[in-house]
């Protein structure tokens, strides 16, 4: 074992020891975390070798419980590279902590992981932006970390990081520029660069919060900022990356002063969004992103980017 567990509190110890004894000896020590978002499992079928766990027997571990997240957490290879990746996540919004929601974050990098790899489903706010479009984050702000859901908070467990962690280059920029060489190695010529939101959800935004999100943000979703900062806080280069599934609908919604008649006349169509609709968009987009994170782990063991 390479790393000296002693300094370690007990549930990741167990964690740990509890996958470490089930890999062969090629992945015991990854390169690289990925985790997929909202219908985005496929991004693990590139994955070769595979050793694959239940989320439900890893100790620590929560469970997950919504559509789209298969719950399943692969060690494999991915162009040459050992790579952990968790087909689907866990939220703040299914009663988790926000510790618990990045607890595998820590894991990953117990098991050596340097480079962090977040993806998600998010709602455009950006009017540039399309349904479809991949947006490489930029930055993050985090309605979880304003409310008192950090997932710091509480004693610091210093084997992982400092008490204050700086919070200035949490999205790094060499990975973000070799992504878009992947990007652009794919063929791919709609990639956006954005600020992502992060909410607590389950319940999507009303107009006028979409309207005031997007004067500070230009996505915006329920994930990824809790498991960035405890990534940043544990020393990891993080990239993340939001797939556009829908727009959020900014209209005002309707003044009472118009009468029912006035609406008809007009063809006014009540706008919605449903989660079905976005784990449908993700399993379209999920070869395309599946397709440049492999391009972006060759494109990282030829930099030998550590
Ligand atoms: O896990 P992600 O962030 O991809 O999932 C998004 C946010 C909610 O979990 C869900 C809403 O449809 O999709
Ligand atoms: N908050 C939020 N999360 C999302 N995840 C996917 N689409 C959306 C959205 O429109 N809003």
């Amino acid at each position: 074992m390479s790393i000296d567990l002693s300094k370690f509190p007990d549930n990741y110890v167990n964690c740990y020891k509890y996958l470490y004894d089930k890999l062969p000896n090629e992945l015991k020590s990854v390169k690289m975390a990925i985790v997929c978002g909202s219908g985005l499992n496929n991004l693990a079928d590139k994955i070769k070798n595979t050793v694959t766990f239940d989320y439900k027997d890893i100790p620590g571990f929560a469970v997950s419980t919504v559509a789209g997240h298969r719950g399943k957490l692969v060690f494999g290879i991915l162009a040459n590279s050992p790579v952990v990746c968790m087909v689907g996540r866990f939220h703040f919004y299914e009663g988790h902590s926000a510790q618990k929601v990045s607890f595998p974050i820590r894991i990953f990098r117990m098991f050596g992981a340097k480079v962090l790899v977040l993806t998600n489903a998010a709602g455009g706010l950006n009017p540039n932006y399309n349904t479809g479009d991949l947006v490489i984050i930029r930055d993050h702000v985090s309605f979880l970390n304003f409310t008192g859901s950090n997932p710091l908070i509480g004693q610091n467990e210093s084997i992982f990081g400092e008490r204050f962690p700086p919070m200035l280059n949490v999205y790094n920029h060499h990975l973000r520029y070799l992504f878009t060489q992947a990007a652009a190695q794919c063929n791919y010529t709609n990639l956006k660069e954005g600020t992502y939101i992060c909410l607590s959800g389950p319940s999507y935004e009303t107009p006028a919060e979409a309207r005031f999100f997007s004067t500070i943000g230009d996505v915006v979703g329920m994930s990824t900022a809790p498991e960035a900062t405890v990534g940043n806080h544990c020393g990891m280069q993080v990239i993340g990356i939001s797939l556009v599934t829908n727009m959020v609908n900014q209209k005002p919604t309707l003044s009472s002063f118009k009468s029912p008649e006035e609406i008809a006349a007009q063809n006014y169509e009540a706008p919605t969004i449903s989660h079905a609709e976005v784990i449908e968009v993700g399993n379209q987009k999920a070869k395309i992103l599946e397709g440049i994170v492999e391009k972006f782990t060759e494109i990282l063991e030829q930099n030998n980017f550590e």
